[in-house]
């Protein structure tokens, strides 16, 4: 049977932007994306996000909403990834750079797709407009979507 990981992911938001990290070492280095990582044992998946949202830039934020549901697959790689999606517009704390991300705020014009997990393009804009959604994208290395399907839901 697939072994399945539990990630966290949390997008904070201001009227006009998102703050976005550069992932500097690991899965995933050199892209911009929200805040996350693994959900440790004896811990909830909203505790772990919040934790790894205070580790990767230092804000501090009570009032997580869980908005989505990702399933990820790698052909070359037996392990699913389930990434639980937050966002959040109430936080406290100055977004500051840590070992693992450089934050910065983009206008919600100006995304980085490019510079992003290719994913994102997909259910960004779900996200963007307010909707909650479910989705699983099978990927071929770490560039290439061979397949995908993304829902919105009224709940998760
Ligand atoms: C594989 N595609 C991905 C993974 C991903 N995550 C984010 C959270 N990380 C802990 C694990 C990987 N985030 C996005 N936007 N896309």
């Amino acid at each position: 049977k697939m072994l399945k990981k539990v990630l966290t992911l949390v997008l904070v938001t201001e009227p006009r932007r998102v703050l976005l990290g550069l992932k500097k070492r690991g899965f995933g280095e050199g892209r911009w994306n929200g805040f996350g990582g693994k959900v440790e044992k004896g811990e909830t998946i909203v505790e772990a996000a919040k934790r790894e949202l205070e580790e990767e830039c230092g804000l501090v934020s009570d009032e997580l909403k869980r908005i989505g549901l990702l399933n990820f697959e790698f052909v070359e790689d037996p392990v699913l990834l389930e990434v639980h999606v937050f966002t959040t517009s109430l936080y406290k704390g100055i977004p500051t750079e840590s070992s693992e991300m450089k934050p910065e705020w983009f206008d919600l014009s100006n995304i980085p797709f490019h510079q992003m997990w290719p994913d994102d393009r997909y259910w960004f804009p779900l996200f963007l407009k307010g909707s909650k959604f479910t989705g699983y994208f099978l990927f071929q290395g770490h560039n290439d979507i061979i397949k995908h399907t993304l829902t919105e839901v009224d709940t998760l």
